[in-house]
């Protein structure tokens, strides 16, 4: 029996290694000291913030050199000056990252998105990545410096005794991770070897301010202990295990290296325990970390898990487990491995996983919850019966082990009703996601949890107006939009659903049938992609380099004077206002990509992974992809806050949407509020699959409706593990919904980077073209060429064109004119009118019935 000892509070009696997870105000250092170290030095100090070393700070990766890219200049987007460093020298420094990184999936976005679907496929000769993207890099394994990611701000923790928190001093003069000894850890891990992490000297070691509160797992549950913490989580601590001292013993303490206490229980030698990648990981799995199910073995000899919270802000979470035999671990090491066995056996899709951010994020829920603390970590008040009640409501193993979820919807079921978010919410898959049957019982079914309310919906009555503000960038002067009706009528309503996210996103999404009976359809909503089994999706933070991100930010870049790093992907200049919309120029360039591709710059690839994916063999190149317009946000790296101007995908759905039944195309969505131009709507949102996935998936399910999106980028040749699509046939959100329009979608994609700094993986968000109306529906442009008949799949039958027509022959006919291409801001039938930016220029209106006519736009067809 192996146990990992990870302590929140410090017991400096104990024997065993404990790590330290404290999180107080928002601020979060991570640290882990073997108990056997810690009367040998004293390095536990207070911190005096003046005399801090500078941030400890992800250093330059081993043998990066400063060769340019030979792509680096295509992805400016050239909005007005720039800042610091040119774009091109942007891409310089990701170059250096690409270089060096070991995975690098990529978000592989097929052109024709609707690629091979009988009812909606992508195809490939429309969109495209961006040409500098290069084939997979490499990092070294042990790049990742995990237990100092969470030292925010690039700085040391502002820490105040009276609030009880912890502070950390980086060690003075020692590089962040000594890369020689860490690799060879890792490379041992991977034999099963067991490591002992060398011991640093004393100097080196961090020096940590000490924590005054003390948490005491042996206290019973949910009892505030008089140290001001409340136990969380049910533990069967004995009493004189995992005692803690006070703050007087603490400061006579010192500090080790951060290392990873890994005890055989049952004596046994160390080979036994050294299959770290066996047995390490093994004794993280959550059933384990279940007090509950302890064997007696274990029991008898060990304090399994606590958890506890303290009204003054500070979270603690110990796993502790007493043996006679040790073995040390870098806790990088272990923390890779267990993130490792997670991204790879539960499925984890967040691409900033690692199980100190999880253990973070139970932290901050206890914290938000405990202390009534806001979004960006302010603590509103302090209240020890809250801090009780979550404590009772959500225990860190219920987090830990997925007891939130429900399937696979992030939805704690213990406060369903509470404005309680998580933030950074990891999505642990407890399965492979599957695609679902008809039959299947785990479909969630919404149906039988409907609150139909006729009252709650929207009933707004919106006066149709004309469409204003049509730019130079959409090719045609005709707008044709979706009437929208005046007024919902609540008895026409057949289905009604107050919000299908099921409390996934910021904001409800309710939904309404007013024509059928249709019930929504089978699916699994999910706020954020989530990776199916051979997509390699997966991310190093070493990946963010600190030219790639801004660490040194404060609160909210936008407000910056210079724009920050995280500008130079668009130019040195944000993409977003100050208004939280797309910058004009940069959303007009974006439009005028999809509407005008042909424009545009293609890139061919020699091996397209799309061809490869259909078996299809193709000499010469492939039909070409679009060098698309990035934006980049800031990301967990950077100092800014959450509420950052600069991070507005990763804050997800903040408007007001609703899924409707459509007249002619099925469920569609509409916006219940009027949207400015440049607005972000909802990212699209899906499983990650490879192309190879995708493709089968296609062929498997060719009755069924499917959402799918994919492109790809890549200037090399991509395997087929790293050509990633997005699949929200089973597992997806608002956006699934969103139906396509030929000419004049109203919403247009964006790729987003949050996570990366490089393409190789973004969110694909959608942002309004133009002022959206209330309970006008939201289309894009799907990129399919309808006319492809060459396709071995056919795409569905759309119904634009035939609109269109149907419309152009009524005016013509009621224009008595030959042929005209008109104007007009008047309904013209019941589903439909024209309307246009360009009224200054109607000179007259001719009416024939709802219809009017601009004869001064009279033109040959
Ligand atoms: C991504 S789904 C959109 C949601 C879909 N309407 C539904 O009910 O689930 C794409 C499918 O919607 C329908 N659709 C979308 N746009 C359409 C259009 N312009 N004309 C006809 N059908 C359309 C097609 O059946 C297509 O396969």
């Amino acid at each position: 029996m192996i146990c990992i000892a990870f302590y929140i509070g410090f017991d400096p009696l104990d024997v065993n290694a404990h790590t330290y997870l404290f999180v107080s105000l928002g601020e979060f250092v991570l640290v882990t000291v073997p108990k056997g170290e810690t009367r040998k030095h004293e390095s536990w100090s207070k911190v005096e913030p003046e005399e801090s070393e500078p941030p400890l700070k992800r250093t330059r990766l081993r043998g990066q050199t400063d060769q340019s890219s030979s792509s680096a200049g295509n992805h400016s987007p050239g909005l007005g000056k720039t800042f610091g460093r040119t774009p091109k020298e942007a891409y310089v420094s990701q170059t250096h990252c690409k270089e060096k990184i070991d995975v690098s999936p990529h978000l592989c976005l097929v052109d024709k998105k609707f690629e091979s679907s009988p009812s909606e496929q992508f195809s490939s000769d429309r969109r495209t990545k961006p040409e500098h993207l290069s084939s997979p890099t490499h990092v070294q394994d042990d790049e990742e410096v995990t237990q100092f990611q969470f030292v925010q701000k690039g700085k040391k923790l502002k820490c105040e005794r009276d609030t009880q928190c912890f502070s950390y001093e980086e060690p003075k003069g020692i590089p962040v991770v000594d890369l020689s000894d860490e690799e060879s850890v890792l490379d041992k891990h991977h034999n099963n070897a067991v490591i002992i992490k060398r011991e640093r000297d004393a100097d080196e070691l961090p020096q940590f301010d000490v924590p005054l509160a003390i948490v005491r797992p042996a206290a019973p549950l949910s009892l505030a202990h008089e140290d001001g913490f409340t136990n969380g989580s049910s533990s069967n601590v004995r009493e004189n295990d995992g005692e803690f001292l006070g703050t007087k013993q603490l400061n006579s303490e010192v500090v080790v290296p951060p290392t990873l206490l890994l005890l055989c229980e049952d004596g046994s030698s160390n080979e036994n325990c050294s299959d770290v990648e066996r047995n390490g990981l093994e004794l993280l799995e959550y059933k384990q970390l279940d007090t509950e199910d302890k064997g007696d073995d274990c029991a008898s000899d060990s304090s399994q898990f606590d958890i506890a919270s303290s009204p003054q802000g500070n979270v603690k979470i110990s796993l502790i487990c007493n043996s006679s035999q040790a073995i040390w671990f870098s806790l990088d090491a272990v923390l890779k491995l267990v993130e490792e066995k997670y991204i790879k056996t539960y499925r984890i899709t967040e691409p900033g996983f690692s199980v100190v951010k999880l253990m973070k994020d139970v932290c901050e829920c206890f914290l938000a919850e405990g202390t009534n603390c806001t979004d960006d970590g302010q603590v509103r008040s302090t209240n020890l019966t809250s801090s009780l009640a979550i404590s009772k409501k959500l225990s860190a193993q219920d987090v830990l082990c997925g007891r939130v979820y429900e399937g696979n919807f992030c939805i704690p079921p213990s406060f369903p009703n509470e404005p309680f978010r998580f933030r950074n919410f990891i999505e642990v898959l407890p399965q492979i996601p599957r695609v679902l049957t008809s039959t299947s019982s785990n479909v969630l079914n919404y149906i039988t949890e409907l609150n139909v309310n006729g009252n709650s919906y929207c009933g707004r009555d919106i006066k149709i107006k004309a469409l204003e503000g049509l730019g130079p960038s959409n090719p045609s002067s005709l707008v044709v939009v979706q009437k929208h009706n005046s007024c919902l009528d609540p008895l026409k309503v057949s289905h009604h659903i107050d919000d299908i996210t099921k409390g996934a996103e910021n904001a409800k999404i309710s939904l309404v049938n007013e024509i059928t009976d249709e019930c929504l359809p089978e699916f699994h909503y999910i706020p954020r992609n989530i990776a199916y089994e051979n997509a390699c999706v997966k991310f190093l933070l070493a990946r963010i380099s600190d030219e790639n991100c801004c660490s040194n930010c404060v609160g909210d870049c936008m407000s910056l004077i210079v724009p920050c790093a995280c500008a130079g992907e668009t130019g040195g200049e944000f993409a977003y206002t100050h208004g939280r919309l797309v910058e004009e120029k940069f959303l007009e360039k974006c439009i005028s990509l999809n509407c005008d591709p042909g424009q545009h710059r293609l890139f061919y690839c020699k091996d397209c992974p799309l061809e490869r994916s259909k078996h299809k063999r193709v000499s010469g190149p492939c039909k070409g992809h679009l060098v698309r317009q990035f934006i980049k946000e800031c990301w967990y790296k950077c100092g800014c806050s959450m509420k950052c101007g600069n991070r507005l995908v990763q804050q997800g759905i903040t408007v007001n949407l609703q899924v409707f039944m459509t007249p002619e195309k099925g469920w569609g969505v509409r916006t219940l509020e009027d949207l400015p131009k440049g607005t972000f709507v909802c990212e699209y949102v899906g499983e990650i699959v490879t192309n190879t996935e995708l493709f089968e998936r296609n062929t498997q399910m060719s009755g069924r409706e499917k959402h799918t999106y994919s492109d790809w980028g890549s200037k090399g040749v991509l395997k087929d593990e790293e050509a990633l699509c997005l699949d929200a046939t089973v597992y997806g959100n608002v956006a699934r919904f969103l139906n396509h329009r030929c000419f004049d979608a109203n919403l247009v994609e964006i790729p987003v980077e949050v996570e990366t700094p490089d393409h190789h993986y973004y969110h694909l968000a959608f942002f309004t073209t133009r002022k959206v109306d209330a309970l006008e529906e939201l289309t894009w442009d799907y990129g399919i060429d309808f006319k492809d008949h060459s396709h071995p799949v056919k795409a569905f039958h759309c119904c634009c064109e035939s609109m269109i027509k149907l419309l152009l022959k009524k005016l013509m006919r009621l224009a008595n004119a030959e042929k005209v291409v008109f104007i007009t801001v008047k309904e013209i039938d019941p589903v439909h009118e024209f309307s246009s930016a360009h009224k200054e220029n109607i000179t007259e209106e001719a009416s024939c019935g709802s219809l009017s006519i601009t004869p001064s736009y009279r033109a040959v067809l």
